[in-house]
């Protein structure tokens, strides 16, 4: 890429004349492709043509935008070489392909890529490919590609995805990432033989703390008590997620019963010591949890489903044997 870019100077970027120069033109005299050409840079889509090598025959002021260089710069340049390296094979290769073989059609996309800018930043873009028709070419195999910036809505997207993924009020991951997570390590856990742990925590009388101090330090204590569940994890392939209402689950990857024994402890004692004073309650406020931990290693339980039933179980006896207990089943 570094070669493509020496001549590449944002400073120079040229959005208007210089486009108007094409090699097409100059070179094949063809009055339809001109006509052509003088069209697309008029156009307010980003257009450039490509030959069968792929190389830039006409660039329009709007691509060289989103190239971020001068059109006239990318003449001669093999368009491939302004693609992320993921894309650039499989484009060399559809070229090649239809330069062995004429009768392969090379109408292609629309597709997202990425386009790399003269600043080395990239651009997402939606790119179709169409062969223009020999009629009008003069029997020259000539390609007009168009392209859309997506990065506003490829930016949206990932936000959105992200969001969709974590719990609102605490910002751990959801329910519905939790099973997503579950099924992955179950997976994984069976293929590797490794042993896959459970937790699952639930707030003791969280009832009364809302009822005491209001809903609204009743959300503020979730949310201390998901960072404190968060900071005990021993690596970013541990999950915690919301389960419920006041009930957080935990799935610990290649965690032994005895290591996720230690990491439940931890949660136990630094949700004890949390400090309440924070959210402007009185220093005295202090909050337990019940937990239930449930270990597959072997061939203990059938399903993910069934260890997180196990782990629901132990839950049940830590909250019926006093709470702030940690059973393991
Ligand atoms: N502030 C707040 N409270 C919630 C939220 N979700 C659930 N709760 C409350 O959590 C409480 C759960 O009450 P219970 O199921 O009786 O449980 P508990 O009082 O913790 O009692 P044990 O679990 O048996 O120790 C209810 O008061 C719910 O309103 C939430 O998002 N925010």
């Amino acid at each position: 890429m570094s070669n493509n870019n020496e001549n590449h100077s944002q400073q120079n970027v040229d959005t208007g004349v210089s486009a108007l120069m094409n090699r097409i033109s100059n070179t094949f005299n063809n009055e339809k492709i001109s006509a052509i050409i003088n069209v697309t840079n008029v156009m307010a889509d980003a257009i450039f043509i490509v030959n069968a090598q792929g190389v830039f025959e006409s660039v329009n002021p709007i691509a060289a935008k989103y190239f971020n260089v001068p059109a006239d710069s990318l003449i001669g340049k093999k368009w491939q070489y302004f693609l992320q390296e993921q894309y650039r094979d499989d484009y060399e290769y559809m070229f090649n392909s239809w330069n062995n073989n004429y009768q392969t059609p090379l109408n292609h996309g629309p597709k997202e890529v990425k386009v790399i800018k003269a600043n080395g930043n990239f651009l997402d873009v939606e790119l179709s490919i169409s062969c223009l028709p020999t009629a009008i070419t003069g029997n020259i195999p000539l390609f007009i590609c168009i392209m859309h910036d997506i990065s506003k809505h490829v930016k949206k997207y990932k936000e959105l995805e992200a969001l969709a993924k974590l719990d609102h009020l605490t910002g751990v991951a959801n329910r519905c990432t939790l099973e997503k997570t579950m099924i992955k390590n179950w997976q994984e856990c069976l293929t590797n033989k490794q042993p896959l742990s459970f937790i699952l925590i639930d707030i003791d009388f969280f009832k009364q703390f809302n009822d005491s101090f209001g809903h609204v330090k009743g959300d503020k204590c979730l949310q201390m008590v998901a960072r404190t569940i968060e900071n005990c994890l021993p690596s970013n392939e541990c999950l915690v997620a919301r389960y419920g209402g006041e009930e957080f689950a935990v799935v610990l990857p290649r965690a032994h019963i005895s290591n996720a024994e230690m990491i439940a402890k931890r949660i136990q004692e630094k949700i004890l010591n949390i400090n309440f004073r924070d959210i402007g309650l009185p220093a005295n406020v202090k909050i337990s949890v019940s937990q239930g931990l449930a270990c597959e290693y072997g061939v203990q339980y059938r399903t993910s489903e069934a260890l997180i039933c196990a782990a629901d179980t132990a839950l049940y006896r830590a909250k019926s044997e006093g709470r702030n207990k940690l059973c393991i089943i």
